[in-house]
Formats: C-alpha cells, sequence, structure tokens
C-alpha cells in the first residue's frame, strides 16, 4: 500500500501545521484522493499490524443500524469507549470511574449501557434509518445496485444537517457512493471522508470499506474491484510524526486475501464467522494515541 506511505509523506512535506478541535494539532492537506484495487488483494495495511476484527465488528455494528457502545463493548471492540466516556464524566451519574471502569459497567448493565452508551444517532442509524424517517439506504443501495446497476445514485449519506448536533462525532466518513462496470461484472465504491486521521483512523475506514464493498459486491452478483478514497482535511497528529516516520521506512508487503462466506446472501446475514482474511503478513504494531 505505497498509496498510503506517499499521502504520508506528501502530508508531513507540504501540510500546514494547525491547531484543532481535540487540542493536539495537526499537520494538515485538503483534499486528497487514494486509490486501492482490490482484484490485486484486501487492503489491510502491512506496514503495521492490525486486526481486522475490530473493523469487521464496526462494521456489522454499522449494518444492524446500533448506536450504543454495547455492542462493541460485549466483543472486546474498543474503538468507540472514549466518546461516550467523556459524556459519561461531565453527567450526574459519574463518580469518579476510569475508563475501565465505565466499560466495564456497560458490559454488566444493560441499563447503564442504555443510559450512558449511546453515541446518539451516529453511522449505523443514518444508514438504516435516516433522519429517524424509516429510510433504509442499505437496503435501497442493494436494490438499485441488483435493478438499475448503472444509476449515479447509488448514494449513502450519513451526513444528515438535521442531527448533527445530536451526535458524539458527527460522522466522518460521511458520504458513499457505488459504480457498476459496464460488463456489469465489478462494484466500485468511492468514499468522501470530511476529516482523516491519517495514522490511525484512516487504516480502519480503507479496510471497512473494502470489506463492505466486498461484502454488496457478493450479494449483489458482482465482484468487487476498486475502492476510491477522497480525503477532505487529511491530517497527521503531532504526535503521531515520530510513528508515522518509522512507518514511512517500513516496505510494503504483499496484500491479503478477504474471504468471506458465499453462501451469504442478504448483506444483514454477514455475521463475523463469515469474515476470514487469509495469507495477512505484516511489519510489527505502532502505536499512537487516539485525540479526543
Ligand atoms: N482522533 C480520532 N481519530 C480516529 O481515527 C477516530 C476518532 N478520533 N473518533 C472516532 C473513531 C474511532 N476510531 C478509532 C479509534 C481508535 C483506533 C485505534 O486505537 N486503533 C489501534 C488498534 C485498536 C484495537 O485494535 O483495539 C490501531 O493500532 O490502529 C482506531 C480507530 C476512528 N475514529
Ligand atoms: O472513521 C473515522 C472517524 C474519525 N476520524 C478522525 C478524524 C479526526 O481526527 C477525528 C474527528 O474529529 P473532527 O473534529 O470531528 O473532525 O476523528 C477518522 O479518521 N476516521
Amino acid at each position: 500500500m505505497k498509496q498510503y506511505l506517499d499521502m504520508c509523506e506528501y502530508i508531513l512535506e507540504n501540510g500546514e501545521d494547525r491547531d484543532d478541535r481535540t487540542g493536539t494539532g495537526t499537520r494538515s492537506v485538503f483534499g486528497y484522493q487514494t486509490r486501492y484495487n482490490l482484484l490485486d488483494g484486501f487492503p489491510l495495511m502491512t506496514t503495521k499490524k492490525l486486526f481486522l476484527r475490530p473493523i469487521a465488528e464496526e462494521l456489522l455494528w454499522f449494518l444492524k443500524g446500533d448506536t450504543n457502545i454495547k455492542y462493541l463493548v460485549d466483543r472486546n471492540v474498543r474503538i468507540w469507549n472514549e466518546w461516550p466516556y467523556e459524556n459519561y464524566t461531565k453527567s450526574d451519574d459519574y463518580q469518579g470511574e476510569t475508563l475501565e471502569e465505565f466499560v466495564e459497567k456497560i458490559k454488566e448493565s444493560d441499563e447503564f449501557a442504555a443510559k450512558h452508551g449511546e453515541l446518539g444517532p451516529v453511522y449505523g442509524k443514518q444508514w438504516r434509518d435516516f433522519n429517524g424517517e424509516g429510510i433504509d439506504q442499505v437496503q435501497r443501495l442493494i436494490d438499485g445496485l441488483k435493478n438499475n446497476p448503472f444509476s449515479r445514485r447509488h448514494i449513502i449519506s450519513a451526513w444528515n444537517p438535521a442531527q448533527v448536533d445530536k451526535m458524539a462525532l458527527p460522522p466522518c466518513h460521511a458520504f458513499l457512493q457505488f459504480y457498476v462496470s459496464a460488463d456489469k461484472k465489478y462494484l466500485s465504491c468511492q468514499l468522501y471522508q470530511r476529516s482523516a486521521d491519517v495514522f490511525l483512523g484512516v487504516p480502519f475506514n480503507i479496510a471497512s470499506y473494502a470489506l463492505m464493498t466486498a461484502m454488496i459486491a457478493q450479494v449483489c452478483g458482482y465482484e468487487a474491484k476498486e475502492f476510491v478514497h477522497t480525503l477532505g482535511d487529511a491530517h497527521i497528529y503531532k504526535d503521531h510524526f515520530d510513528v508515522v516516520r518509522t512507518q514511512m521506512e517500513r516496505e510494503p508487503l504483499p496484500l491479503s486475501k478477504l474471504v468471506l462466506n458465499k453462501d451469504v446472501t442478504s448483506i444483514f446475514d454477514f455475521t463475523i464467522d463469515d469474515i476470514k482474511l487469509e495469507d495477512y503478513q505484516s511489519h510489527g504494531k505502532l502505536v499512537g494515541k487516539v485525540s479526543v
């Protein structure tokens, strides 16, 4: 995934240093596009070790229309915990619990999770029930891809101006479009991501949408071809500069292969056991702090 490393280099060399909402500070460029040919292999980063499981669990959580971290916490996926915790520390119920203690309470109590594990109407809600009006964008997408492949309206939007204020974090990967090849063999996907944490978030986002494209392709009778990733504010947090430079010194390795259970015919029927990665090779893990 040389494209990704080239992007890191481009940002470090050409970006402007800016303050940001989290207070960490970033180096950032506006507008950058990378393309991943899914026929070459599955684009899970090879220059640092990642696991597909949390990424796949998060995608299944979106597809369920779920917006409470309990589903993720129950499966030991930690990536969304900081945001409800932030809100909890500001609530009347807060008794000085650490993040770990908070997560333990989410796991143990449905009631606590219902009250404090909600992220608001984030991705899953907008995908499956846009604006709370029963509009299932995923189902419409699937129907459209099957029945009207050459439509230019194969869109999913997580960006909902009427509800962004109610979300713990407004959607970053916000606008998706799909495209069927002229011979009706291949499906491609483009994502517009308004804000991109290039070290932590972007490797997750690439793998997540590559996986989603493969799942949608399977249930619609296509083969996944290309993922086009278009970024708005593409930034590297200051406290990631060193790990990113380390990563840039590493040679990309051959890509892994995604294997989906071929018996699944509805996008809503996939489970984690239907999603397997083969021949994943990577360099060692690289750790960076997540800015909240
Ligand atoms: N600043 C920031 N960056 C993000 O990427 C981000 C947010 N905020 N807020 C919402 C979500 C949460 N995301 C996250 C959060 C944490 C990791 C992370 O820590 N990844 C580790 C592995 C974690 C694990 O496997 O449990 C990594 O090595 O990539 C990744 C994406 C992506 N998003
Ligand atoms: O899927 C995701 C979700 C979030 N991010 C990053 C991008 C930014 O660094 C933060 C969000 O902060 P905003 O101030 O709302 O832009 O999270 C990501 O890269 N991928």
